[in-house]
């Protein structure tokens, strides 16, 4: 992959004037009027939404601000009340879970107590779309379905040694450390070569000694034309390697743009980030193009 791709911070990502909802030169995501209530409460209001193309996108907010509930709809593990939204041009509204992924929009999930309890090398094959198994007249031709078995187990062994868990793949996932399961995370999901990454806290509960491996898969991503959409309450990480931010606050998306820009916004500043903004990890990514202004 070609290194300046992988460290160059994309600009231009909208068209005309900053302001929540604000259209995109290439939006892969366009989605209006999504709202999605438990009770009384308006978890997501969200009134027009882009999210750009082969960039990677923050979606931040202080906890309940109703993120992880606007992912499940987008992946449609969940239902809205109202609204409709497109993937890359397709209606997707209505389209469950597995059919998304299919499509190439694919989700990181925290590794469930099920999953756990499988080897590595298992987890990375649940993975895989379109698999013959899922064929009943395919199932029926051992030959047929033992060859593409052969075919994913080698893709997914590739993958693992991409992310470094190759020695790992007979070991059960609930034996990994905390990063190494976010690095099994991301190559589960490249299994089903998505055009759109969505990933869950990529950095929670990740040891320092792997967060440069993971920042630098993640701009791997980019680097081969893949979007990354990602919500993250690790406000460095967030700063370094995102392209868009996009803040949400009880519902609704209050404020968006490139992060040196959002991160600059007072409103955003006191009410949603907090004071640990005056620390750096622009060494540990070496992206061009650091905001290097401190909170006073
Ligand atoms: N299944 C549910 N039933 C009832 N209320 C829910 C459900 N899921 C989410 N909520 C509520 O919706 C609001 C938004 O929650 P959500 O988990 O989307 O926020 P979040 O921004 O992802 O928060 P966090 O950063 O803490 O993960 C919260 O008030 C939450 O309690």
């Amino acid at each position: 992959m070609p290194a300046d791709t992988n460290t160059t911070r994309s600009t231009g990502l909208h068209v005309g004037e900053i302001r929540p909802g604000v259209p995109k030169v290439d939006p892969i995501i366009v989605a209006d009027n999504i709202t999605r209530s438990f009770g009384g409460l308006k978890a997501v209001d969200v009134e027009h939404l882009e999210i750009p193309r082969n960039a990677i996108t923050a979606l931040i907010g202080p906890n309940g601000a109703g993120k992880t509930t606007l992912f499940n709809l987008l992946t449609g593990f969940d239902k809205p009340d109202t609204g409709s939204w497109s993937f890359d041009g397709k209606a997707l509204a209505g389209v469950p879970a597995f059919k998304t992924s299919r499509m190439g929009q694919v989700r990181t999930f925290q590794l469930t107590k099920a999953l756990a309890m499988l080897t590595v090398l298992e987890n990375m094959k649940l993975g895989a779309k379109g698999q013959a198994g899922e064929n009943f007249w395919v199932s029926l031709l051992p030959w047929l379905w033992r060859k593409q078995d052969d075919e994913i187990e080698q893709k997914a062994l590739k993958l693992l040694e991409r992310f470094k868990l190759d020695a790992k793949q007979d070991d059960f996932a609930a034996e990994l450390s905390g990063g190494q399961r976010k690095l099994l995370e991301m190559a589960r999901a490249l299994m089903s070569d998505p055009t759109l990454v969505m990933l869950d806290e990529p950095m929670a509960g990740v040891n320092p000694a792997l967060t440069q491996s993971l920042l630098d898969h993640i701009l791997g991503l980019k680097a081969e034309g893949m979007t990354v959409l990602f919500v993250e309450h690790d406000m460095h990480m967030v700063r370094h390697i995102s392209d868009w931010v996009i803040v949400m606050a009880e519902g609704r998306v209050v404020a968006e743009g490139p992060p040196d820009v959002v991160m600059k916004n007072p409103a955003v500043i006191d009410a949603y980030l907090g004071s640990h903004l005056d620390s750096d990890i622009g060494v540990v990514t070496g992206r061009v193009g650091v905001v290097k202004e401190k909170k006073k």
